[in-house]
């Protein structure tokens, strides 16, 4: 059935909830028990924090200092699918602004907003992505998704108006974040004792799109999610906490829900399930989730970064050996995208496209 045909029901737009007096959050948002935050286990494990890589110590650093921050980077992506990097030479001035068109636009009237709708069957344009059953639940938070393709970026319609430094600062940022990510991949390939362009040179000109969530207060957040359990379908991907927001983003670890602190400038990176293809499994991209604030809302700027759509993608060679078996096929990665786009977010049941399922 053509995404289009498909009922999804009503969706409601969380910051017009937030407006008026409910007494009642609608039952569209409310989790099954089974999926409902449980604050008091992600209390309990603050200590668990997800490891912290120092950027300049890895690009100026002596041979010592960029041994140690590899080895950082290395034992992340086998454990946690996650770090945080601070040091990372993006602008700090640029993370402000793009939080300020950010919130500049989630703040203006819905008639605004709505002038650039959630397109269905893709993640493009200001509204709930992933929505495709009018019995699935909704997810607490509004999005504005671009991608940053030539196509996307020739089409004024997609690029609000206003703020009218919006367009200009979000391709300023992916630039920067392009920059941060080709980086970081040279750094994650030596760790793999790969050549270090080996994924710079597999990608072609990388596809890269930015979504801006935006989680209003929600006075049941223990009833709710801000964003359902997903792994990204992306090679890497930078998140960006907004100031003095509320924790919100929880990373599954050992079946526990990490919370992961903020750390002033700092941006958090997690692999994608590309990554977790062409490592063959090695390096794992972690399921992850946003929820509430009672009082706080919270606004994160992600950027998705990964291969042009032409490209096939498969475990690298070097890595795949009788001991290390083959645990994906080869797949072109449009498909992959397509088909993770068109599903509803559900843990790492998208990478399912790629398993290799031996008997
Ligand atoms: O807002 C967050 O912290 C999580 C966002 C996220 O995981 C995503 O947009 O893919
Ligand atoms: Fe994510």
């Amino acid at each position: 059935m053509p995404v289009s045909e498909i009922k999804v029901g009503h969706i409601y737009d969380v910051q017009e909830l937030r407006k008026t007096t409910i007494s009642r959050i609608p039952e569209r948002f409310i989790r099954d028990s089974t999926e409902r935050p449980d604050f008091d286990k992600a209390i309990a494990s603050t200590n668990n924090n997800i490891p912290v890589v120092d950027f300049s110590k890895l690009c100026k650093g002596n041979r010592d200092e960029l041994c140690g921050e590899l080895l950082k980077i290395k034992y992340s992506c086998e454990e946690w699918g996650f770090f945080q990097v601070i040091n990372h030479e993006v602008n700090l001035e640029l993370l402000e602004k793009i939080e300020k068109v950010a919130m500049e636009f989630f703040l203006m009237p819905l008639e605004e907003k709505q002038k650039y709708p959630m397109i269905p069957g893709t993640v493009q344009g200001y509204g709930q992505a992933f929505v495709f059953s009018e019995n699935q639940k909704l997810d607490w938070c509004n999005m504005f998704a671009l991608g940053l393709e030539p196509q996307h970026l020739r089409n004024p319609k997609l690029w609000p108006t206003k703020p009218s430094n919006f367009s200009e600062t979000a391709e300023i940022y992916s630039r920067e974040i392009r920059e941060l990510c080709k980086n970081l991949l040279k750094y994650i390939a030596m760790t793999l004792g790969c050549k270090d362009d080996v994924f710079e040179k597999m990608f072609g000109v990388a596809v890269q799109a930015i979504r801006m969530n935006y989680y209003p207060a929600c006075p049941r957040p223990d009833l709710v999610l801000g964003l359902s359990p997903h792994s990204d379908g992306s090679a890497l991907t930078v998140l960006q906490q907004g100031k003095d927001s509320s924790v919100g983003l929880q990373i599954l670890r050992n079946n526990v829900w990490v919370p992961v602190h903020p750390i002033p400038n700092a941006l958090v990176i997690n692999i994608g399930d590309t990554i977790e293809v062409l490592t063959n499994g090695r390096y794992k991209s972690v399921e992850h989730r946003a929820v509430t604030h009672k009082e706080k809302d919270r606004l994160s700027i992600v950027t998705f970064y990964a291969p042009s759509y032409e490209i096939e993608v498969e475990p690298l060679q070097e890595l795949v050996d009788d001991k290390n078996p083959c645990k994906y096929r080869r797949y072109n990665h449009g498909d992959y995208s397509k088909h993770y786009v068109t599903n509803k977010l559900q843990g790492k049941k998208t990478l399912e496209f790629a398993k290799i399922n031996y008997v």
